[in-house]
């Protein structure tokens, strides 16, 4: 196994979904799980690199030199053999698939997986499907499952998580207890896949492996909807009306669904504390921020001061590119996985619901960063309807709505742009204008 892990310290850098880029693996065997039916394995890999140590999920196979795709080539193994990324694989792809739409388990009850199928009677999948992986950016691997011809079955999408964490995964428990409480504006639940392993310091630990929902074929992200309304000058009004009811079903759904709490000023600190870490981490990495400090703290000053709403769960991280424009269920939101920049501790706890909000009023405003314009203006005037629009329709399903000058709204939008300035000088460092651009809007100096 040390091979394995030596080959993996070189490949997982370069895969999209590795979360620490700049540093070596510093890597440890978790699990080592054996799939006889696929010839596969399903290894938890601890990277110490980082502080707290973060677990990734690699399914490997060892496979016939030549038979690999390049992309999933981690490395030779025996002679005329080598180790494989198995979720390109077709023996490890039919594996899943038969765990998250019929169950299954695998190992011992502390030291193995169980899959379990969630799918109602009218969600039937297909019984022989094809798989492809989802390219693109992402911080995890999914799987599309297309049925074969002639199998009448519905299509599936399969999320690998590739960093695990204790206890079920927000982006499963979230969506699973909305699809089953009849929500139209998320997937419907497939299945799932749940590990429980013992950590190298002796600590049993479950966690989601997979999760599986319905795909929709077809259909755009409303980022990409956004986009070309933008561009056409189409009127987006209606659309970011409805978004906004979507938005607000999901907030009241996710209210009556789970515990919601009166914020006390521990709970209140825990969030403004998160705001000033974030800015600090920000100071550090985008110096162009460094004028705007005084001014951002301050607006976080009076939303520490403000009212407060109940605490409740919530999305995290919505975003346009986080909802699908489908023909059937109108706008539907996914990956309620929250921020992957931000500890899974936080992103489990109840939390203010204007956060999702105000990622919403980010990506509206990214559209004018991301559509040219001759001068600007028409395209910001677009995003100030859509905005406002967006709120309306939130506003009539969760009968109450944060006004643009609510100021703890305004705290989630600077925080939130604040995120966008790191996550793009770590990303996409030719984007880091538009956040910088909102934050000198939301922060004006004096
Ligand atoms: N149920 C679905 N139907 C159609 N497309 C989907 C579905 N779920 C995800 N997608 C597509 O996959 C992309 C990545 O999914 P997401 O849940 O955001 O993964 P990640 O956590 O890796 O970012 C989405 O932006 C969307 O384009
Ligand atoms: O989809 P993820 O959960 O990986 O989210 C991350 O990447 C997003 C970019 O793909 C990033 O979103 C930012 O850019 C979007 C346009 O590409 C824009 O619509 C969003 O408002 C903006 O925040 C997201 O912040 C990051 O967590």
């Amino acid at each position: 196994m040390g091979d394995l892990l030596d080959l993996l310290a070189v490949w997982m850098p370069r895969q999209r979904w590795y979360g620490t880029k700049g540093r070596d693996p510093q890597l440890t065997l978790v699990a080592d799980w054996p799939l006889d039916d696929a010839d596969a394995r399903l290894l938890l890999v601890r990277d110490d690199a980082v502080q707290p140590a973060i677990v990734y999920q690699v399914p490997v196979a060892v496979r016939d030199e030549g038979t690999v795709l390049p992309g999933s080539l981690i490395g030779p193994a025996a002679e005329g053999q080598v180790w494989a990324d198995a979720t390109t694989d077709d023996a490890f792809t039919a594996a899943l698939y038969s765990w998250v739409t019929v169950g299954g388990e695998v190992g011992e009850a502390q030291n193995g997986f169980i899959g379990i199928a969630l799918a109602s009677p009218e969600q039937r999948p297909a019984t022989k499907v094809t798989a492809r992986v989802l390219s693109g950016e992402q911080s995890n691997t999914s799987l599309i499952f297309r049925p074969d011809e002639g199998d009448e079955g519905a299509p599936v999408i399969c999320k690998l998580f590739r960093q695990v964490n204790p206890g079920i995964n927000p982006d499963v428990e979230l969506q699973s207890a909305l699809a089953a409480g009849g929500a139209a504006f998320v997937p419907a639940a497939i299945g799932e896949v749940r590990g429980s392993w013992i950590t190298p310091e002796n600590v049993p630990v479950s966690g989601s492996l997979a999760f599986a929902q319905e795909f929709f074929e077809g259909v755009e992200d409303a980022w990409r909807v956004a986009l070309d309304a933008a561009a056409a000058a189409d009127d987006f009004a209606a659309r970011a009306y409805a978004l906004g009811a979507s938005v607000a079903g999901m907030h009241v759904a996710l209210a009556e669904q789970f515990p919601t709490v009166e914020p006390d000023a521990a709970d209140r600190a825990a969030v403004v504390g998160a705001w000033e870490r974030r800015l600090a981490i920000a100071l550090a990495e985008v110096p162009q921020l460094e004028p705007y400090a005084d001014r951002i703290r301050e607006v976080y000053a009076a939303a520490a001061e403000a009212a407060w709403p109940k605490l409740q769960r919530v999305h995290g991280d919505l975003h346009l590119g986080q909802v699908l424009d489908t023909p059937r269920n109108g706008w539907v939101l996914l990956d309620f996985e929250g921020e992957p920049l931000r500890p899974i501790h936080e992103r489990l706890k109840p939390d203010v619901a204007v956060r999702d909000v105000a990622g919403m009023l980010r990506s509206f405003d990214y559209v004018s960063g991301a559509v040219a314009d001759d001068d600007g203006a028409a395209v910001r005037a677009w995003v100030i309807a859509a905005q406002q629009a967006f709120l309306q329709g939130y506003a009539e399903t969760a009968g109450r709505a944060p006004d643009d000058h609510d100021p703890l709204l305004a705290a989630f939008e600077l925080d939130k742009a604040v995120y966008e300035a790191i996550y793009e000088t770590r990303n996409r460092p030719d984007w880091v204008g538009i956040p910088l651009a909102a934050i000198g809007r939301l922060a004006p100096l004096g």
